[in-house]
C-alpha cells in the first residue's frame, strides 16, 4: 500500500524574477495530485557554490506530504522546471529554477538517474539552512544524523 511520506525539495533560482521564480514552483507543487505542501522555508539569497562567476541564488526548502513515489515525484519537479522555463517573460530573457528532491522518507535510493537523499546536501549551507529552518529534527537516513547535527558540524 502506497502511504504518504514526507519529503524535501531543494529550490534554487538565479536568473530572472527569483522570487517569482520560487514563489511559482511552490504554488505548482501545490495543485500536484497527491501532494500537499505542508512547510515553506524562507529565501535565502546565497553565493553560487561550484561555478562562482554566476549571479547568487535564491534558495529555498519545501515540505511536502506525497504518495507519488520517488519517480513520480521526479518527473514532477522537472515538468515544474520545464513549465517554468517556458514561462518566460521576454523583457527577463532565461529564467532557471532548479528543484532537487533531498529526502523521500527515510528511503534510500542509488539509480542512475535518482540518488536520494541528494548526494551534495549535507556539503550545501544553501540546502541545510533552509532545510534546518523547517525540519532541524529531521534524520537523515545515511549519515543517521539530524539536519541540526549535519549543520552545526559544518564550518565554512
Ligand atoms: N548557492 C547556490 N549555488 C549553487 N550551485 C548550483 S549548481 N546550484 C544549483 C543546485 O541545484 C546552486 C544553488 O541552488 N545555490
Amino acid at each position: 500500500c502506497n502511504n504518504a511520506v514526507t519529503a524535501y525539495i531543494g529550490l534554487g533560482s538565479n536568473i530572472g524574477d527569483r522570487e517569482y521564480q520560487l514563489n511559482r514552483a511552490v504554488e505548482l507543487l501545490k495543485i500536484t495530485e497527491k501532494t500537499q505542501v505542508t512547510l515553506v522555508s524562507s529565501y535565502y539569497n546565497t553565493a553560487p557554490v561550484g561555478y562562482e562567476q554566476q549571479p547568487d541564488f535564491l534558495n529555498a526548502v519545501v515540505e511536502i506530504r506525497t504518495s507519488l513515489s520517488a519517480r513520480e515525484l521526479l518527473s514532477v519537479c522537472s515538468g515544474i522546471e520545464k513549465e517554468l522555463k517556458r514561462e518566460r517573460i521576454i523583457h527577463w530573457g532565461p529564467r532557471t529554477i532548479d528543484l532537487d528532491i533531498l529526502l523521500y522518507g527515510c528511503n534510500i535510493i542509488n539509480d542512475t538517474d535518482l540518488v536520494i537523499p541528494h548526494p551534495r546536501m549535507h556539503e550545501r549551507r544553501f540546502v541545510l539552512e533552509p532545510l534546518n529552518e523547517i525540519a532541524p529534527l529531521v534524520l537523515h537516513p545515511v549519515f543517521n544524523k539530524t539536519i541540526n547535527e549535519i549543520l552545526e558540524g559544518f564550518y565554512e
